[in-house]
């Protein structure tokens, strides 16, 4: 619970302070707003397009002690003049905002680097004439592929270290070409970190930019059909989920070969809160922000996955659990990949003694347990359709377990994640004929499918119209 006798990390009182959090409605947002709300005494000015992740701490008839502390502002910060009025009111800025999923990033590169860049250059130009402090989220893209990837596959260097580990003073940043738009968000993250980083330099900034490495948890993007476009393709932990949940097998991009390190959300979220509340050890640095001990090939990451999800679901393993497609076929023209990442963790280490503590298995356990409760025990099977009210008295007297009570009664009450395109989504699977099964899906929120129609109907066209203003 919030206290007044809480201390940084050097032994002095932490203040109360406001908070400027742009993208407070996403994934890391909304757990940032958990935190600080049930944590700390700290003021959170919440500032999206979308509300639904942090629908659960905003909502007034819960009563929540933290209520006179997060105030919700739904707005584009590409048009919107109020933008430099709130972060004048905050004593610090922490943005978020960002086109960050790879489908993206070949197939809308326009939306992506304005996104990336050109939407941040005013909150970096009112934090930099505010004397206003900013915590810019960057990403571990930014360091693109190894320098080890250009040895020959037999080199012995491969296992050298020097040639893999990612440091935030030392590594480079190697991309594609330009015809490899895939690089379009690293290259545009790129730019924006250079530029805080001037504004540091030559007007005085204070700043921290942080490089998270593959962040995964509950809430993470959106279930296709779902909670997301049918078509949309979200981050391969939403990916692998939702095949999970619909009993198909899950879809290998080039064999699954890339290798990923993944940190759980709970414990990266404690990296922030340490550089929100020792602005004297974070100021002036860039963070990697990852678990190096959580490194697996995307193909493990989806075996590990599936047995985690007979566990938790009961349901039996899929004959077929994993097939191979080519990365032209999922992502389209213009992908490519970053081939490993670790990432180097002496900087965070000494500045804020920070460690990640999850290991990969429990930090899915957790995860997919959340995505189980959620999605698949709110789907009524087509078969007993008329036991569906039974069961939705079942979901609501649901426990927490393994993860938050704000959570958990989002999933369960406020039916979290659920807001839906269709009223219906009817999915049959891949497996056999005793894996196959039919679902509708539970109906969404009025305001949430006119507001996500708009968005779908027409993405494109919905971010041309910004760029023009
Ligand atoms: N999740 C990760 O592991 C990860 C890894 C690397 C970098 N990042 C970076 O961290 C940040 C947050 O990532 P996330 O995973 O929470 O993504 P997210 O998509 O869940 O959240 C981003 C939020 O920003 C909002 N937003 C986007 N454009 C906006 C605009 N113009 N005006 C107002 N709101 C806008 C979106 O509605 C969304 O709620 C991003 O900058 C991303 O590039 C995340
Ligand atoms: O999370 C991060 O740290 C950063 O990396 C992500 O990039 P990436 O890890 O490539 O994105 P994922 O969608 O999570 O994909 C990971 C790997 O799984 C593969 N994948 C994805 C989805 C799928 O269904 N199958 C599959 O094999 C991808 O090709 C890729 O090799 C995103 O760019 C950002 O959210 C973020 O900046």
């Amino acid at each position: 619970m919030a206290s007044s006798a809480r201390v940084d990390l050097d032994g002095n009182p932490i203040k109360p302070i406001t908070i400027c959090m742009i993208g407070a409605g996403g994934f890391i947002g909304s757990h940032l707003c958990e935190k600080l709300m049930s944590e700390t005494p700290h003021k959170v000015l919440a500032l999206d397009v979308y509300n639904d992740k942090i629908k659960h701490l905003l909502e007034p008839e819960n009563a929540h002690p933290w209520s006179d502390r997060i105030q919700f502002h739904r707005l584009n910060i590409k048009q919107d003049s109020r933008l430099e009025g709130l972060i004048k009111m905050a004593d610090l800025t922490i943005n978020l905002a960002a086109i960050c999923t790879p489908a993206d990033y070949n197939t809308r590169p326009l939306d992506t680097i304005y996104s990336n860049f050109i939407d941040a250059l005013p909150v970096v130009k009112y934090c930099s004439e505010n004397n206003k402090r900013l915590i810019h989220f960057s990403t571990c893209e930014v360091y693109g592929k190894t320098i080890g990837s250009y040895l020959p596959k037999d080199s012995p260097l491969r296992q050298d270290p020097a040639y893999y580990v990612l440091k935030e003073d030392e590594s480079p940043c190697i991309f594609g070409s330009i015809e490899k738009q895939r690089w379009s968000y690293a290259c545009a993250k790129q730019l924006i970190e250079r530029l805080i980083y001037a504004e540091g330099a030559e007007n005085g900034l204070e700043f921290t930019i942080v490089r998270p490495f593959n962040w995964i948890g509950p809430r993470m993007d959106f279930i296709p059909g779902i909670d997301g476009p049918s078509e949309g393709v979200p981050r391969v932990l939403a990916c692998f989920s939702n095949n999970l949940l619909r009993r198909e097998p899950l879809k290998l991009v080039d064999g699954g070969q890339s290798q990923r390190t993944f940190v759980y959300i709970k414990d990266a979220i404690e990296a922030v809160m340490l550089m929100i509340e020792n602005p004297a050890r974070a100021n002036g640095h860039i963070f990697n922000v990852g678990n190096p001990n959580n490194e697996v090939t995307v193909r493990q990451l989806g075996e590990m996955m599936t047995e985690v999800y007979v566990k938790v679901s009961g349901e039996p393993k899929l004959e077929t659990p994993t097939i191979d497609v080519s990365s032209q076929e999922f992502y389209g023209v213009g992908y490519d990949d970053s081939d490993k990442r670790i990432p180097d963790m002496t900087i965070i280490n000494k500045q804020l003694g920070w460690n990640p503590k999850t290991s990969l298995w429990d930090l899915l356990e957790s995860t997919l347990t959340y995505q189980h409760r959620t999605y698949a025990e709110a789907d009524c099977n087509m078969e007993s359709k008329q036991s569906s009210e039974s069961s939705k008295k079942k979901e609501g007297s649901e426990n927490e377990s393994s993860y938050s009570v704000g959570a958990i009664a989002a999933g369960a009450a406020a039916g979290i994640g659920l807001l839906a395109w269709g009223l219906s989504a009817l999915v049959s699977s891949a497996g056999s004929e005793s894996e196959r099964k039919k679902k509708t899906m539970k109906a969404p929120g009025k305001d949430d499918i006119i507001q996500r129609e708009e968005f779908e109907r027409d993405p494109k066209g919905y971010f041309r119209d910004l760029r023009k203003n």
